[in-house]
């Protein structure tokens, strides 16, 4: 068992993304985590992430949690399906093939953002993940994420 993040467990050279490189300082760091069979992220938007209006966030940045939460998920996915815990071996890196988004409802600032996903298909090198983003325990959009893992020479 590990408290860590999926993230803390990406190689150096895969851990500068804006969005969840634990390496980039002014990025987002998000941290992503197992409960049961869904991975879960909980992210408080900064002030100055308003969308169209104030008071409420910016798609372009919840376009970016779904994304990063969900390339973390299939990597996290693909080390357990090989049959390893986290920390037995270095994630292997997923990119964004494919990046669907539903803006359902606006979503409010100054409150915690929860995303959670499940691993619809795994197959070979593309892993396919559907997330959810709510606030106030209402869904706000949801994402369905084509990820495709980096060949180990690139
Ligand atoms: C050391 C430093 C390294 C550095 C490398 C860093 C790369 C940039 C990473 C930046 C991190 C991000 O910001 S990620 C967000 C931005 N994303 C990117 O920049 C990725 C750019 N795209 C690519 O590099 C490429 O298109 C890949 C890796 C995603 C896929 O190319 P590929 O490796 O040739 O894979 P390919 O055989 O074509 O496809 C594998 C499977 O995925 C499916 N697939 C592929 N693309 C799509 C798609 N758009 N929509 C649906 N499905 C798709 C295929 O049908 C196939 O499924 P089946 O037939 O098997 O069922």
């Amino acid at each position: 068992m590990t408290d860590k993040a999926f993230q803390d467990f990406y190689p150096d050279e895969f851990a500068h993304c804006y969005g969840c490189g634990r390496l980039n300082e002014a990025g987002l760091q998000i941290k992503s985590y197992w409960d049961g069979e869904e991975s879960v992220c909980r992210y408080t938007p900064e002030p100055f992430f308003t969308g169209g209006f104030p008071g409420y966030f910016y798609g372009g940045l919840i376009s970016s949690l779904i994304d990063c939460h969900s390339a973390a998920t299939a990597s996290a996915a693909k080390l357990r399906a090989d049959g390893f815990a986290l920390g037995e071996k270095p994630l292997s890196r997923f990119v964004t093939a494919s990046l669907k988004i539903d803006f359902l409802k606006p979503t409010p600032m100054g409150k915690i953002i929860d995303l959670r996903s499940r691993v619809l298909e795994i197959k070979s090198r593309k892993i396919i993940v559907s997330t959810t983003l709510s606030a106030e325990d209402e869904i706000r959009a949801k994402g369905e994420a084509i990820m495709v893992q980096l060949p180990e020479n690139r």
